[in-house]
């Protein structure tokens, strides 16, 4: 099944900007990309970065495939939406899946079910905490997204309006994507990767001492 990997490479992470610097960032977020690859490789699908602006992943250390890059600097959605178009997923073709380059804990296993369930139904969705669509999988043409806001309810109602069945896939792997500083403890604790390892390089460890469990720079 082809992937298609958003990626934001020239304003990357921009709400972690109280926890990382700039290049701290770009860094980070490359580890990201590159454990979302790895799984999603490893699950058996075929990915396609969807890229801001140029971008060459054989020129990062972190990444550690080779995948084909498409470069579209519109917003999100009418990037995600002109890919959808051109392929028309279902009309004698694959299934086409989207999934956030932000998935710092997303396992092969858990992407496995993603593409399992989404072969089985017009759309399946991996909600993320707070109501964004984490992952998504898309076998009918007919089918747009509207990423931002509580793009799960969204993207729920455009499916059933257009007539489609509806899956949402019920996953704590995919439902973490990492946007704000508090995200970076689910990396530190259920991180297996090259993410998870960059934290601790950095000097990120666990810290209870403030009530809840948070990432701290020592
Ligand atoms: N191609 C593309 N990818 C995007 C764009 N905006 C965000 N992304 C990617 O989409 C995924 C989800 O992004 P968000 O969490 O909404 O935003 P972000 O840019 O990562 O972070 P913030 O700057 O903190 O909002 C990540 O994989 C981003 O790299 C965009 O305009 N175009
Ligand atoms: C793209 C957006 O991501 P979030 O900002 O919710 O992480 C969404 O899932 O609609």
């Amino acid at each position: 099944m082809e992937v298609l990997v958003p990626f934001s490479a020239d304003r990357p992470k921009s709400r972690l900007a109280d926890a990382l610097s700039p290049s701290e960032r770009a860094a980070f977020v490359r580890t990201m990309l590159a454990d979302v690859l790895a799984a999603i490789d490893d699950a058996g699908g075929d990915p396609l970065l969807l890229a801001t602006e140029a971008f060459d992943p054989t020129d990062e250390p972190t990444v550690p495939l080779d995948p084909p890059v498409a470069v579209d600097d519109r917003p999100l959605t009418d990037a995600v939406n002109a890919l959808l178009a051109e392929r028309r997923p279902g009309d004698g073709t694959d299934p086409v899946a989207i999934v956030m380059a932000d998935l710092a804990i997303a396992t092969p296993e858990s992407f496995r079910e993603l593409f399992a369930v989404g072969r089985e139904t017009g759309v399946a969705i991996a909600p993320g905490r707070g109501g964004g669509t984490n992952a998504l999988v898309v076998s009918r043409p007919e089918f747009r997204v509207d990423y931002h806001g509580a793009s799960y309810l969204d993207h729920r109602e455009i499916a059933t309006d257009a007539g489609l069945s509806v899956e949402t896939i019920d996953s704590h792997r995919l439902a973490t994507d990492v946007d704000e500083p508090g995200d970076l403890a689910e990396v530190l604790i259920h991180g297996e990767g090259r993410a998870a390892t960059w934290l601790r390089e950095t000097g990120f460890a666990l810290d209870a001492s403030g009530g809840r469990v948070a990432a701290v720079r020592k």
